[in-house]
């Protein structure tokens, strides 16, 4: 099971300066690209925002949205059209996720959960496994989340877990009960096969 610590109430300000000392240690270890894999949805934006007021050598980052929306990237629905919109001017690269990509190793994977337990893009009935031999895949979310009734092209299980540590951000009673119970192996849904896998340390901001 994984190493699970939990950061009670942090604030966005907290969180992004997490972020920042993880990117910047990243960063001081090589002279070559560091790579994160980051969420979409609606948590994750006011927390890059406060992120890209670091100091920190922005182009050698690259960052892979988790999954997305498959809509056009000017869509409000896109993740990656919101991404690119902020890393991009800060000289990060972002990612287009396609099933024809090659995914590297992350330093960081930072994921946000749905109250039903989804990670990424991988819903309770897609049925995601450890052993999925493919990085990136096409899904149909059953039900659709009202919020973004979309097909979705998301990272798997395998493909996140190729990464040095997880961060997730957890916000509302709802969600953090599904984490809880994930994480104490009671529950199967997405979040806690991923936990179930996990071998590097996962930090849980709520
Ligand atoms: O649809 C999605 O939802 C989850 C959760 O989003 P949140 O706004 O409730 O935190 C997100 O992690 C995922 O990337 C997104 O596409």
């Amino acid at each position: 099971m994984a190493d699970i610590t939990i950061i009670e109430n942090a604030a966005d300000e907290r969180i992004a300066e997490w972020l920042e000392q993880e990117l910047a240690r990243a960063l001081a270890a090589t002279d070559g690209p560091v790579t994160i894999t980051v969420p979409g949805g609606s948590t994750p934006f006011p927390i890059i925002a406060k992120l890209l007021e670091a100091d920190l050598d922005w182009s050698r980052l690259v960052v892979w949205p988790g999954d997305d929306r498959i809509v056009p990237e000017d869509h409000e629905a896109s993740n990656t059209g919101k991404l690119r919109a902020m890393f991009e001017p800060a000289g990060a690269e972002v990612v287009t996720l396609t099933i024809m990509e090659q995914v590297p190793h992350f330093d960081l994977a930072w994921l946000g959960m749905g109250a039903d337990g989804h990670i990424a893009s991988l819903f309770p009935n897609t049925d995601p496994k450890l052993d999925e031999p493919r990085s990136i895949v096409r899904l149909t979310p059953d039900p659709l989340p009202p919020e973004a009734p979309f097909d979705r092209i998301s990272l798997t299980l395998p493909a996140i877990l190729d990464s040095d540590t997880i961060a997730f951000v957890i916000r509302g009673e709802d969600k953090r009960a599904v984490f809880d119970e994930a994480a104490g192996g009671k529950s199967d849904l997405p979040v806690a096969r991923l936990l179930a896998g996990a071998t590097q340390p996962v930090i849980c901001f709520t």
